[in-house]
């Protein structure tokens, strides 16, 4: 196996009596990356990443994670792999601390607990039991225990939802401390959003293939999609236009402003191209 890929899948394969859940998948990701998968409800998505965390069985296919077989891994595997898991719903009457301090203690090179704590933001929750923490402080939680054990690959299922606004700015600059510290990160999410500040790729799942991978910003081909310029006439009448030379069309209307007389300002002048939500939705068939 090539060592840059922290992940190498080919020909995954799983199903649940008639559902095919994974239907002949190959996926690579590099070493110190974030990857960002995406796809729609029932897509595929948790079942490939509960293989590649060795929870789940492949029925078929080759899978390489850090260099071995999920299914079959060695002692020290596990702890070179970090899981946030949604909830950790065992823990209500232990403070935080203890809880963080708990997970610790199963790991060989394990960081430090305070630390850790306060880069997910809740240094001030130290003491709180984790029962009366909000929605949103539960997920931090669950962020600190996937990352106590220092680990080289860090999975991240729907990690921000719950959160507010503010929240997922925060957590996206952890995850931009992790990935800058070389972690590698597979994160799973429905907002095209988060996906486009974070991934350096983005893998599309749909019926249980993975149907495109590239970066955000050329997904779908989307860098060389035409651009929609919109703007105001001087009576104030909406314009729109779609064009693959914007600039040029930026600059006419810009000669054509300052020949009427004005300052060569265009009322109510945008120039876009489609959003990453766009070409998803146009790629897993929605137009
Ligand atoms: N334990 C199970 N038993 C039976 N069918 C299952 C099981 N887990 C998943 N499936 C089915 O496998 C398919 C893929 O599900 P999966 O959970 O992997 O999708 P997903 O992409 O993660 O979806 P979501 O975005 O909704 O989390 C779905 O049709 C689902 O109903």
């Amino acid at each position: 196996m090539d060592d840059q890929l922290a992940i190498s899948v080919r020909g995954l394969r799983k199903a649940y009596g008639d559902t095919v859940a994974v239907g002949g998948l190959d996926l690579d990701v590099r070493r110190g990356e974030v990857f960002a998968l995406l796809g729609p409800n029932g897509a595929g998505k948790t079942t490939t990443v509960e293989i590649l965390e060795g929870y789940r069985h492949a029925d078929a296919g080759e899978v390489r994670v850090l260099g071995e077989d999920p299914a079959h891994p060695s002692a020290g595997w596990r702890a070179r792999v970090g899981i946030v898991l949604q909830g950790t719903g065992e823990f209500d009457e232990l403070t935080v601390a203890e809880v963080v301090h708990h997970f610790a203690a199963f790991y060989p090179a394990a960081d430090d607990p305070t630390e850790v704590i306060a880069r997910v933001g809740l240094a001030g929750k130290t003491r709180a039991r984790t029962h009366t923490l909000s929605g949103g402080q539960k997920r931090r939680l669950d962020v600190a225990l996937g990352i106590i054990g220092r680990p080289e690959l860090l999975f991240l299922d729907e990690p921000t939802t719950g959160f507010d606004p503010e929240a997922r700015r925060e957590f996206w600059e952890l995850i931009r401390d992790l990935a800058a510290a070389g972690t590698t990160i597979v994160l799973t999410t429905h907002y095209l959003d988060e996906a486009e500040a974070l991934a350096d790729r983005v893998g599309v799942i749909a019926g249980g293939r993975l149907i495109e991978v590239d970066t955000p910003a050329r997904l779908g081909d989307r860098e060389n999609a035409l651009a929609t310029v919109s703007w105001r006439t001087p009576e104030g009448t909406p314009r729109q236009e779609r064009t693959a030379t914007p600039a040029a069309l930026v600059a006419e209307l810009a000669a054509r402003a300052r020949s009427t007389g004005g300052d060569g300002e265009v009322p109510g002048l945008t120039v876009t191209r489609p959003t990453l939500e766009d070409v998803y939705l146009r790629m897993i068939g929605h137009r």
